[in-house]
């Protein structure tokens, strides 16, 4: 299971930032290792501190495994033939790093294996980085001898809309039936910067394609927009900002919003501090009743949607459709980043 991870615990936050600052799949910048640590250590203190403020760390390892742990009974019933299912975690900056968890791998004799993104859209960013570390983990020979297939993307399985759509009617629900109809859905998800969104990355058009079969799910029951938050640093990212559009709905007499989290699978510090502490806070003083539709956790409607994801993954393999989807191969015309190119080849001779 893909992610990138999160300190568990405060002091974790530098070694987290240093590895993501790293990341040239990520964040491509000049003299990286000259300049990532730097940058990780002026930034640790500010985010030490919003760790601490929800309470002391991040908590996608504890609900990541959870996740894998019963996706993992449902398959072992599901797919008898694979039988039985292990869940293993690889984190891209926090522990378990992929290092680690290759070591662990290669110690237990896997010989198969499904990489399978925990980020539900695809960028070459996020699920494009993990698969880089794992493809130079593997030709490295560091993780042993694996038959690998991959789970790129899911971002409209019904399983996971009916998820995100469940968790909106609960909230929806918190609101008195007269006001209820009125509420707007402000989807938001991680923002990207425009020079990713312009070589070609697939996430914003997977994001909206998410939105729109959520929205389809809920019967358009309400107003929605799709926001961007979490910008970093000076450059053009996609937008609007989340919390501009909290503030430009406050301005326009729109005060019953609901946000809804639509890119990430736990909770993390964009839900807890930002959306949480910043936009519902700066919200409630312009006078809106402005709630969060809660992350998919330990839903179990989730847990039961990766398993169906697996499954159908596991069945399409043994029928012969080949170890990575047709949408992996392509890489975004303006890729210039060798490593995607040899990785994509890698996964597609399954590994090898
Ligand atoms: C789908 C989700 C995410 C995308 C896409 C994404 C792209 C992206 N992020 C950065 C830079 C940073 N991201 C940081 C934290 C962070 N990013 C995501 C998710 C996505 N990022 C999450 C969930 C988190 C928080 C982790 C947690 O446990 O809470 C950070 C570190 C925090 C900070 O310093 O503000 C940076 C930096 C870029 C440049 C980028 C696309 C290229
Ligand atoms: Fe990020
Ligand atoms: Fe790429």
């Amino acid at each position: 299971m893909l992610n990138m991870g999160g300190p568990s615990t405060v002091p974790e936050t530098h070694d987290f930032l240093k590895n993501l600052f790293m990341d040239g799949d990520l964040i491509p910048l000049p003299f990286q290792r000259v300049l990532a640590p730097i940058i990780a250590r002026r930034r640790t203190p500010q985010i030490e501190k919003q760790y601490a403020d929800i309470g002391g760390g991040s908590p996608i390892l504890r609900y990541t495994e959870f996740q894998g742990e019963k996706m993992c009974e449902l398959l072992d019933e599901l797919h008898p033939e694979t039988a039985p299912h292990k869940n293993y975690t690889a984190f891209r900056y926090a522990n378990p790093l992929t290092t680690e968890t290759a070591r662990r791998m290669k110690e237990d004799g896997v010989r198969r294996a499904v990489a399978f993104t925990q980020y539900p859209q695809y960028s070459c960013s996020t699920t494009g980085s993990s698969l880089n570390e794992i493809f130079r983990r593997g030709r490295a020979g560091e993780i042993g001898d694996i038959e690998w297939s991959v789970i790129d993307r899911w971002g409209t399985h019904p399983g996971f809309v009916e998820a995100v759509a469940q968790n909106i009617e609960a909230t929806l629900s918190q609101y008195e039936p007269s006001k209820r109809k009125d509420v707007v859905l402000l989807f938001s998800a991680h923002s990207l910067p425009m020079s990713v969104v312009n070589r070609g990355d697939p996430y914003v058009p997977e994001v909206s394609a998410s939105v729109s079969a959520v929205m389809d799910r809920l019967g358009h029951s309400n107003p929605y927009r799709l926001v961007w938050q979490s910008q970093v640093g000076p450059s053009a990212w996609m937008g609007m900002q989340t919390g501009e559009a909290v503030k430009g709905l406050a301005r326009l007499g729109r005060k019953n919003v609901v946000l809804v989290p639509i890119a990430f699978t736990s909770d993390h510090i964009e839900t807890l501090y930002e959306i949480d502490l910043e936009y519902i806070h700066e919200g409630k003083e312009l006078g809106m009743d402005i709630r969060r539709a809660e992350s998919l956790n330990e839903s179990p409607v989730f847990i039961r949607a990766l398993a169906d994801i697996v499954t159908k993954h596991l069945k399409d393999y043994s029928a012969g459709k080949g170890p990575t989807s047709v949408q992996l191969d392509l890489r975004c015309p303006g890729c210039t980043n060798v490593t995607c190119a040899q990785q994509k080849s890698w996964f597609a001779r399954g590994g090898r």
